[in-house]
This record gives structure tokens, sequence and C-alpha cells, in this order.
């Protein structure tokens, strides 16, 4: 079996109690579908300083405090994935798509309109309970 790539994640919550999600790339893995932003955990950092990195990368944000939600453990047949997943609750910054990608603040009774990548699904049934 390959290696499993590690990946932090961040379900950020604004004021509002609005979440943010951003549409993956056509050309990645997965593309097309709405995420909660992150990326992969290099050899050199730990999974919160991986957290901290991707979101200013990716949505612009300046992460100051996250708490750990859950971690899930994914097949897709053609890669593995271990998601480290963390409520970021405390965050300075407007968000943006830095990399081109939508981004959408979505109320949380929303989210179930949008298509997730399959592992996201246990994702959704702990935040929406
Ligand atoms: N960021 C993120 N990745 C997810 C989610 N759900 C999920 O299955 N994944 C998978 O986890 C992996 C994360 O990789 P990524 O593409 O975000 O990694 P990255 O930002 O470091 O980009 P890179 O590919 O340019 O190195 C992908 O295989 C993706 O399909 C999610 O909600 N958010
Ligand atoms: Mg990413």
């Amino acid at each position: 079996m390959s290696q499993q790539i590690h990946v932090a994640v961040g379900v950020i919550q604004d004021s509002d109690n609005r979440i943010l999600i951003a549409k993956r790339p056509e050309h990645l893995h997965q593309g097309g579908k709405w995420e909660f932003p992150g990326g992969k955990v290099e050899d050199s950092e730990t999974t919160s300083q991986a957290l901290i990195r991707e979101l200013k990368e990716e949505v612009n944000l300046d992460v100051v405090e996250t708490f750990p939600l859950m971690e899930i453990h994914h097949d897709y047949g053609d890669k593995q994935v271990f998601l480290d997943i963390h409520w970021v609750t405390n965050f300075s910054g407007e968000a943006k798509g830095l990399e081109g990608q939508q981004v959408s603040w979505v109320e949380k009774a929303q989210l179930r309109q949008y298509e997730f990548p399959e592992a996201n699904k246990a994702i959704l049934e702990k935040i929406l309970g």
C-alpha cells in the first residue's frame, strides 16, 4: 500500500456562524468539488504549522487559534489520505481565493447542498450533528 498523505484541514467559522469553503480546481485530485481549506503537511512542520501556512497561502487568513475537531483516514483508491481537521474560530483578515479558486462563506444549514470529496461526509456529520 502506498504512503498516506497527511493533510491539515481547517473548518473556519466566522462570528455569524458561517463556514468557509473553497472549490478545488478541476485539474487537482477530487477537482471541481468543494473543500475545507488546507493542504499537505510537509516533513519539516507540525500539523498546526502546516494549517497556519496553508490558510495564509490559499485563503489569505491569519490563524490565531485552532482546536482539534477530528481525524479521518480515507482511501480513494488512487490516493490514501489522513485528514487532520481543526476548528478555526479565531483568525484575522479577509478570505480571498489566492490560488484563483472560488471561496464562499456558507450558512451551516446550506452546507449539504455542496458537493464535497467522499472523506468529508464524516466532517459534515460532525459539524451539523
Ligand atoms: N484541503 C482539503 N483536502 C481534502 C479535503 N477532503 C479531502 O478528501 N481532501 C484530500 O486531501 C488531499 C489534500 O491535498 P491538497 O491538494 O489540498 O494539498 P495541497 O494544498 O498541499 O496542494 P498541492 O497538491 O499543491 O501540494 C487531496 O487529495 C484532497 O482530495 C478537504 O476538505 N480539504
Ligand atoms: Mg490545498
